[in-house]
């Protein structure tokens, strides 16, 4: 029941339909050629409306402690996942791949579907080998219920695997005292900072400094229509993909 390739209509289930990324999702997937939107499921409904419904592709943006759940029923289903849910770390990657084993069922997780927020986080990666210092600044609505984003600490497990490969010096902090979060919260040795604003969506900048110099990166999604090409994309194109965890949209982009 996996999604077939070549074949004409995409059958998707929406996960978290009532949510504010839900409820976008749906009309994206209803405006887009090519997917049909046949489920659409929120906290208490019923996933088997889902396979009912003959799904071929289910998009998940719930909460970080629901989504392994929805993932292992869909892949006990034999449907593809496209997962737009934060929180996903090596532990939660580590749960979903071991329920992979003996399907050809795809799952997609991208912690960030904008193709600006993409680039920032190439970028960011790119440029860390050429400064001492690089800090993340998250900003988002105060709705959000996770901190730090998941966007963020995927950007800092970039860097710092940018870091290591290129053999970077821990970076400078005299800090000895200070109060508790001054310094924000440590991903893979950079500091992340969140700061949660009414008015705001979604925004990133990554502070990089050097000697004499510093280079800032910053992404803004000012509406969540930013996220739709992608989510978009990605429904149509997980069937492209090998059976197995895929993480990040960069796997469909040709960057
Ligand atoms: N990857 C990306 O590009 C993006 C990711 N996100 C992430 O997406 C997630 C959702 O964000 P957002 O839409 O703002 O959050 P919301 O809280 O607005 O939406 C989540 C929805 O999921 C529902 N839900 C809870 N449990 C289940 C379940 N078991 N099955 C189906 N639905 C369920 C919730 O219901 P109830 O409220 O009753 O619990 C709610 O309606 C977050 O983790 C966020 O970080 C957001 C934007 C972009
Ligand atoms: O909750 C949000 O809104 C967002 N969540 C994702 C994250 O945690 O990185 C993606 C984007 O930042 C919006």
């Amino acid at each position: 029941m996996t999604a077939a390739l070549g074949q004409a209509v995409v059958k998707v289930a929406v996960f978290g339909a009532a949510g504010r990324m839900g409820q976008a999702v749906c009309r994206a997937v209803l405006d887009a050629p090519g997917l049909d939107l046949v489920a659409q499921i929120d906290a208490d409904d019923d996933p088997r409306r889902a396979v009912e419904a003959g799904a071929q592709v289910a998009v998940d943006f719930t909460h970080p402690g629901v989504t392994v759940q929805n993932i292992e029923f869909c892949v006990r289903h034999g449907i593809d996942v496209v997962v737009g849910t934060s929180g996903f770390d090596e532990a939660r990657q580590e749960q979903v791949r071991a329920l992979l084993p003996g399907t050809d069922v795809r799952v997609l997780v991208a912690p960030n579907f904008s193709i600006g927020a993409v680039l920032m986080m190439r970028f960011a990666a790119g440029a860390a080998p050429y400064f001492e210092s690089v800090e993340i600044v998250e900003l988002h609505h105060p709705d959000k219920v996770d901190a730090p984003s998941g966007t963020a600490t995927r950007t800092a497990e970039l860097i710092a695997e940018a870091r290591a490969k290129a053999g970077s010096a821990p970076m400078p902090d005299a800090t000895k005292t200070g109060l508790d979060g001054a310094r924000g919260a440590t991903v893979e040795s950079v500091p992340v900072h969140s700061v949660r604003l009414r008015g705001l969506i979604a925004h990133q900048e990554v502070l990089l400094g050097t000697v004499g110099e510093t280079l800032t990166i910053r992404h803004d999604s000012l509406d969540r229509a930013s996220f739709m090409p992608g989510v978009v994309l990605a429904c149509k194109k997980i069937a492209t993909l090998p059976a197995g965890l895929t993480v990040g949209l960069d796997a469909l982009l040709d960057l």
